[in-house]
């Protein structure tokens, strides 16, 4: 390549690169997978090693993310710059990565590394004088970032106040949308015919940066720490793995499962370790983060205009497949929404075929313009639905058909109406959507009546048999044995479990009965906070507001149906028919069974945990005994927690705890009064 034509490369690649990082930093709305963008960096990064000349410190190469607009948000100047990391993407580049340690610090490897979940949301910086949060801003490019305090304090693991800490402190960390969140805040806004993220990273920058932090509030977001700027040297700090954990004893919340690891080799077995478990992880992890354990060195390493020299982002190869789109199917759900079903030539990704993709609704085609003949580009989002990236437009023959919607229900062939961007067929009697209902209502994880199939379910609708799910509970052994092929022996169980099925409790019969933009874990909030169906009935917006998870669409979608005549009619004739109204698990009993010793300081008053923990269910006793479920541990320890050791009773932090009261409830301890 001469140099004119790699300059006139590399001024492409700017332009191009510029381009994408003001859609993905600013808009949160990239057109290109990050995988495409990570090589059209690699590119131009090449370039620039091999024509020195072209070098240039405005290029994106020497640049962290990009400055912000003008925007709602006060621009803020971090008190110590923010970096991004250095990439690398096979065992190689991390070999090269220790070799270039060595060369700079004059010794031979191998080194000790802590290594680190990547996890893929936004960095932010809090900055603490005498302990008291004075901002909290988002990483911006490097310098100035934007203000984002009142919407990072809607994320109450994040703590007000510090003891025990350096005079100014910056903290660092990032700010995540856990995997299940995602995939239900896409739900909503699929339902509700807007725009849907594109990754969860996506969604957490686009949820903190928004004008109104009670719609942060609601977007579950979460965050984890990981660093510290101005503030280090005083800590008196020696490695990565004991700020980790200091970082921890103060309260902030910190990824589980961090580690050490010695040379090129050790970080590999840990990546690969990490790869195959990446899905277990609540949260998406786009690789492991790997620094130098050892903070002395980080000293003397220093960093480039980019990134420190000490630490790396060693990425998980992107699962994303080419494919065609052969048509594209119109499917009727149980609201009589039409969800547009693009089907694929079949490819292979992350483990099994994908053949199906959700095109979402009309906004989501429209953005993605795609049309059916495209090659379009298939990834899973957050490992799990598979999801079109980006349409290969380069690749268009003129061949490609528009996508048509129809006038007319797929299934009845009733015309459907059109509310804001969303298509739904309104026929009441719409066999589709009783389909659907009952099918769901029969389902596993619903009320679970394993014998009703979808061919049967399909026949009791064709004999009239049910119109509803609230019908099936009056169905006799005769309507069953006079259908084909139903022996008398299956009849019998059929209706047994049918019978069965009355005593799941409230928490399964809401997610049964399929409200809007209930899945399973709404389903077992909304249960857990109002105990009864009746209370349900009568809650209103503010009290939907209130339960974890509920956003303001969903919340309205759930009022509607709650004060729909048809739906009050089905839940009446269910409690005729038996079907139990109460919830199951009751917030009274979320730690029943576990006994609690606390030692140390809280971050609220003793009595005030004991309380809650009391109130859960939970014992609550003085001193430590072989009996002893946990020992809550606070600042400053007293003797309990030698005894504990000594008696091999488990220990958990008051993170931890906040965790497990979290994961059992279902709502945020610190919005939990005793
Ligand atoms: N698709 C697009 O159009 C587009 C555009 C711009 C950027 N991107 C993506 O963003 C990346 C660049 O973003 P970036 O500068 O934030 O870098 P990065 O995401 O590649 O890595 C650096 C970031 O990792 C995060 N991180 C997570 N866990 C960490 C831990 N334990 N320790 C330290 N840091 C941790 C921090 O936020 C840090 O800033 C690109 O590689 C690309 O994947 C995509
Ligand atoms: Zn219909």
């Amino acid at each position: 390549m001469t140099l004119e034509a790699a300059r006139r490369r590399v001024n492409e690649l700017r332009d191009l690169i510029r381009y994408h990082n003001y859609l993905y930093y600013v808009l949160d709305a990239p057109e290109i997978s990050d995988a495409e963008y990570d090589r059209l960096l690699r590119e131009l990064k090449e370039l620039e090693e091999r024509f020195p000349e072209l070098q240039s410190p405005d290029s994106p190469t020497e640049q962290v993310g990009a400055r912000p607009l003008e925007s709602t948000f006060r621009p803020v100047r971090h008190p110590t710059r923010m970096y991004s990391l250095d990439n690398a993407f096979s065992l190689d580049e991390v070999r090269a990565f220790e070799e270039r340690i060595e060369r700079a610090l004059g010794r031979k490897g191998p080194f000790l590394y802590t290594v680190e979940h990547k996890v893929d949301g936004l960095s932010v910086n809090l900055y603490y004088e005498e302990g008291i949060l004075v901002f909290g801003a988002t990483r911006g490019d490097g310098e100035t970032g934007e203000e984002v305090t009142q919407n990072l304090l809607t994320i109450r693991t994040i703590p007000r106040r510090l003891t025990g800490v350096p005079d100014r402190l910056e903290v660092r960390g990032e700010v995540y949308m856990p995997i299940e969140a995602f995939l239900r805040l896409n739900q909503e806004l699929e339902e509700a015919g807007e725009r849907i993220f594109k990754n969860p990273r996506n969604a957490a920058a686009g949820s903190l940066r928004q004008k109104d932090p009670r719609v942060t509030a609601r977007r579950g977001l979460r965050a984890t720490f990981y660093a510290l700027g101005l503030g280090l040297e005083e800590t008196g700090l020696k490695s990565q793995h004991d700020l980790l954990l200091w970082l921890r004893e103060r309260g902030f919340p910190v990824e589980h499962g961090f580690t050490r690891a010695l040379g090129a080799e050790g970080v590999e077995e840990v990546y690969q370790a990490w790869l195959k478990e990446r899905r277990k992880l609540p949260f998406e992890a786009d690789g492991v983060v790997v620094k130098l354990d050892d903070l002395a060195l980080w000293r003397e390493l220093g960093y480039t205009a980019r990134a420190p020299r000490f630490a790396l982002a060693y990425k998980f190869p992107a699962e994303e497949k080419e494919t065609r789109l052969l048509s594209v199917a119109f499917q009727v759900g149980r609201t009589g929404r039409i969800t547009p079903v693009g089907v694929l030539e079949p490819v292979f990704i992350e483990g099994s075929e994908v053949s199906r993709v959700t095109l979402h609704n009309e906004s989501f085609i429209e953005e993605l313009d795609v049309r059916i003949g495209d090659w379009v580009l298939v990834h899973k989002a957050g490992g799990v639905i598979p999801e079109v990236l980006r349409v290969l437009k380069e690749r268009r023959t003129g061949e490609e058909k528009p996508i048509l919607w129809p006038e007319n229900c797929p299934e009845c062939g009733h015309a459907l109406i059109k509310e804001g961007k969303v298509h739904r067929c309104p026929n009441p009697l719409c066999p589709a959507k009783r389909f659907e209902a009952i099918r769901h209502y029969a389902s596993r994880k619903a009320m679970d009546i394993q014998g009703l199939g979808e061919k049967l379910i399909e026949k009791l609708l064709e004999k009239g048999l049910v119109r509803d799910v609230a019908d099936l509970y009056r169905l006799k052994k005769e309507d069953l044995v006079n259908l084909e092929r139903m022996g008398e022996k299956s009849a019998e169980n059929l209706l047994r479990q049918i019978e069965e099925s009355k005593g799941r409790g409230l928490e399964r019969l809401l997610y049964a009965l399929g409200l809007p933009g209930v899945g399973e874990v709404l389903a077992r909030n909304l249960a857990l906070r109002f105990g009864h169906m009746d209370r349900l009935l009568e809650a209103g917006l503010e009290d939907l507001l209130e339960v974890e998870g509920v956003g303001e669409l969903t919340a309205r979608a759930i009022l509607n149906t709650l004060k729909d005549p048809e739906f009050r009619d089905l839940v009446r004739r269910l409690k005729e028919a038996g079907v139990e109204m109460e919830a199951k698990e009751r917030e009274g009993e979320a730690l029943k069974g576990l006994t609690f010793v606390i030692t140390g300081e809280l971050s609220r008053p003793r009595e005030e945990v004991k309380a809650l923990l009391r109130r859960l269910g939970a014992k609550v006793t003085d001193s430590v005994s072989r009996k002893t479920g946990f020992l809550v541990v606070g600042e400053n320890p007293g003797s309990k927690l030698e005894k504990a050791r000594a008696l091999g009773v488990p220990t958990l932090s008051e993170e931890e705890l906040y965790r497990l009261i979290e994961e059992r409830t279902g709502k945020d301890p610190r919005a939990l009064t005793a």
